[in-house]
C-alpha cells in the first residue's frame, strides 16, 4: 500500500472524533426502542399518579370488622367502578386525562371512607381517602349483614360478627367483613398493600438523561410518565456503494464471480450501529460511475425491498455517510481512492496498520459527507466496519466510544506482519479460542465468533490477556 496508514487504535479514535451531527426528531413511543434520547426525559405526572391497591380485596378504614359499602349512595359516589364517570382521584397533577380508561380501576368523587367501613377494590384500583390499608381477598371473610346493630365493637375479629358465614354464596361486595381467624387480627396495618402516588417518580422529575439508549423498559417508563412521543437523536443516513464487476447478487456464481456478502448484511448491521441505510447502489469497476456518487448528492436507485426506511426525512435527504465496499486497492480496477481524490475529498484515515483491513479509509467530501471505504475481502470489510463505522456512528448518536474488553487467550498467537492483527475468537470456559477460517476473504470464523481479539505485532502467549473488540450482534 502506498498510503500513510495510521495505527488501529488511532483509526478508531479519529473515526469517533469526526462524528458530530446532533439533529433531533420526535418519534412515537412505538418507534423509540433502540433510539438515543435527545433531551432529558421528565415525568409529566407523578408515577404512580394516584395511590392504588396492590391486591384484590377491600380498602378498609379503622379497625375491623367493617361494613362493606355497596350502593353508590352509601359510597358518596362510586368508589370502585367509576364506569364512564369521573377520572381517577388523586390525579391532580396530570396534565390531561386519557380517554377510554378501562373499567374497574377508577374511583369517583373523592368519597371518604370512615372508620368501620370497607369497600371492595381490585389491584390498581384507586385508594379512597381515609383508607387504613387493603385487606387482601384471601385474608377476609364476609358475613351476611344483619343491619347496623350487627356490627360489633371496633377491634373485634371475625368471630365477633354474628352468624358469621364463610359460605361461597355470600357476596364479597356486601355484608360484614372480618379478618380470617388464621390471620393476624391487626391486619391490615396502616398502608398495607397501598402503593402511594409518586413513589417511582415525582411529577417534573428527570427520570432519564439525554444520551440514554432506549430499551423497552425505558419506553415503558416513558409511557407511564405520560409521554406519547420522545425526542431522539436523528439516525445518520447511510448510502451503500457496492463495487465490483465480479459481484453478483443472486444464484450460483461461476468462476471469476462472487456472491455479494454485503448487500444482504450491511443494512441490518448499519441499523444495529444506530444509523439507517437510505440507498444502496451497485457500481462496476468504473472510475466515472464511482466518481459520480461522490460528486452528486442524489440517492438514485430504489432501496432493495428488505431495506425498510423508518420514515422521516430520510427518503429525500442526502446521506451523511457513504460506505463503499471493494476497490480500495491500487490496481487499475480499483477506483475508490482515485475517485475520492478527484472529488476533492480530504483523507482522515488513509489506510490502517492492521491485518486484515489495511486498505480501509475514512474521508470527507467537500460537501461534508463522510465516506468509509471498506476493502473487498469480506472479513477485512467487516472488521474495518467495526473499526471505523462503529465509533463514527456511536459518536453521531451522541454515545460514547464503543469500549474494548479484555480476555485471556487459551492458545498462543504468533507474531504478525502488522502492528495489530484482528482475530475472531470463540469463548469457551471463560477463555478465548481463536477461530479457524480467519483469512481476509473468509467469514466462517467470524460467523461463529463471540468477539475479535486485538493482537499486537509480537503475538501473545497462552494465558495472556488481550484487548477485545466486541461484536455488535
Ligand atoms: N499488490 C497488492 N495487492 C493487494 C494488496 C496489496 O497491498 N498489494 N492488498 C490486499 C488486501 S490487504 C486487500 S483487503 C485487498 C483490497 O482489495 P479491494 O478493496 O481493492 O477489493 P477488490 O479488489 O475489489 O476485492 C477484493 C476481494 O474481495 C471480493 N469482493 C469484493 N466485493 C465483494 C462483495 N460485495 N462480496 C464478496 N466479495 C467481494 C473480490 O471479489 C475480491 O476477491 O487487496 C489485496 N490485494
Ligand atoms: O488486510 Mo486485507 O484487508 O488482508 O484483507
Amino acid at each position: 500500500m502506498t498510503h500513510a496508514s495510521v495505527l488501529w487504535h488511532d483509526a478508531r479514535r479519529l473515526a469517533y472524533d469526526v462524528g458530530s451531527q446532533r439533529e433531533t426528531e420526535r418519534v412515537a413511543l412505538g418507534d423509540a426502542v433502540g433510539r438515543v434520547l435527545a433531551d432529558d426525559l421528565v415525568a409529566l405526572i407523578a408515577v404512580p399518579h394516584y395511590a392504588s391497591s396492590a391486591m384484590d380485596g377491600w380498602a378498609v378504614a379503622g379497625p375491623g370488622p367493617w361494613r362493606i359499602l355497596t350502593s353508590d349512595t352509601e359510597r358518596g359516589g362510586s368508589l370502585r367502578e367509576g364506569r364512564g364517570g369521573d377520572d381517577g382521584g388523586g390525579a391532580d397533577d396530570a396534565p390531561a386525562h386519557a380517554e377510554g380508561d378501562s373499567e374497574g380501576r377508577r374511583a369517583g368523587g373523592g368519597a371518604i371512607l370512615r372508620a368501620g367501613e370497607a369497600v371492595p377494590i381490585v389491584t390498581g384500583g384507586v385508594i379512597p381517602p381515609g383508607t387504613r390499608g387493603v385487606l387482601r381477598s384471601e385474608h377476609g371473610v364476609v358475613a351476611a349483614d344483619r343491619g347496623v346493630d350487627a356490627i360489633p365493637d371496633a377491634g373485634a375479629g371475625v368471630d365477633a360478627i354474628p352468624d358469621a358465614t364463610r359460605s361461597a354464596d355470600v357476596r364479597p361486595d356486601s355484608g360484614l367483613l372480618g379478618v380470617l381467624p388464621s390471620i393476624d387480627p391487626g391486619e391490615p396495618r396502616e398502608g398495607l398493600h397501598v402503593r402511594p402516588a409518586g413513589t417511582e417518580a415525582a411529577a417534573g422529575e428527570t427520570v432519564f438523561h439525554a444520551g440514554a439508549l432506549l430499551t423497552p423498559a425505558h419506553v415503558a417508563v416513558a409511557a407511564g410518565c405520560g409521554h406519547d412521543e420522545i425526542a431522539v437523536v436523528r439516525r445518520a443516513r447511510v448510502a451503500l456503494l457496492l463495487s465490483g464487476d465480479e459481484v453478483v447478487a443472486r444464484g450460483i456464481p461461476g468462476p471469476g464471480s462472487v456472491r455479494d456478502s454485503f448487500g444482504p448484511t450491511l443494512p441490518a448491521l448499519v441499523s444495529r450501529l444506530g444509523a439507517e441505510v437510505v440507498a444502496q447502489h451497485r457500481v462496476g469497476d468504473d472510475f466515472a460511475a464511482t466518481l459520480e456518487h461522490f460528486t452528486s448528492s442524489r440517492l438514485g436507485d430504489a432501496l432493495p425491498p428488505a431495506t425498510a426506511r423508518s420514515g422521516g426525512q430520510g427518503a429525500d435527504a442526502a446521506p451523511d455517510l457513504i460506505i463503499t465496499t471493494g476497490g480500495t486497492g491500487d490496481s487499475p480496477s480499483d477506483h475508490v481512492r482515485p475517485a475520492l481524490r478527484a472529488a476533492g475529498a480530504e483523507f482522515l484515515v488513509d489506510g490502517i496498520a492492521v491485518r486484515p483491513g489495511a486498505p480501509a479509509l475514512l474521508a470527507r467530501l467537500p460537501d461534508g459527507r463522510l465516506v468509509i471505504g471498506l476493502p473487498g475481502n469480506p472479513l477485512a470489510a467487516m472488521l474495518a466496519l467495526l473499526t471505523l463505522a462503529h465509533p463514527l456512528l456511536s459518536s453521531m448518536q451522541g454515545r460514547g466510544m464503543p469500549e474494548l474488553g479484555r480476555i485471556r487467550i487459551a492458545t498462543s498467537l504468533s507474531a504478525g506482519t502488522a502492528p495489530t492483527s484482528l482475530r475472531p475468537y470463540r469463548l469457551v470456559a471463560g477463555e478465548a479460542h481463536p477461530t479457524a477460517w480467519h483469512g481476509a476473504g473468509m467469514l466462517r470464523g467470524l460467523a461463529e465468533a463471540d468477539g475479535v481479539l486485538v493482537v499486537p505485532r509480537e503475538g501473545a502467549a497462552a494465558g495472556a490477556e488481550l484487548e477485545v473488540l466486541p461484536l455488535p450482534w
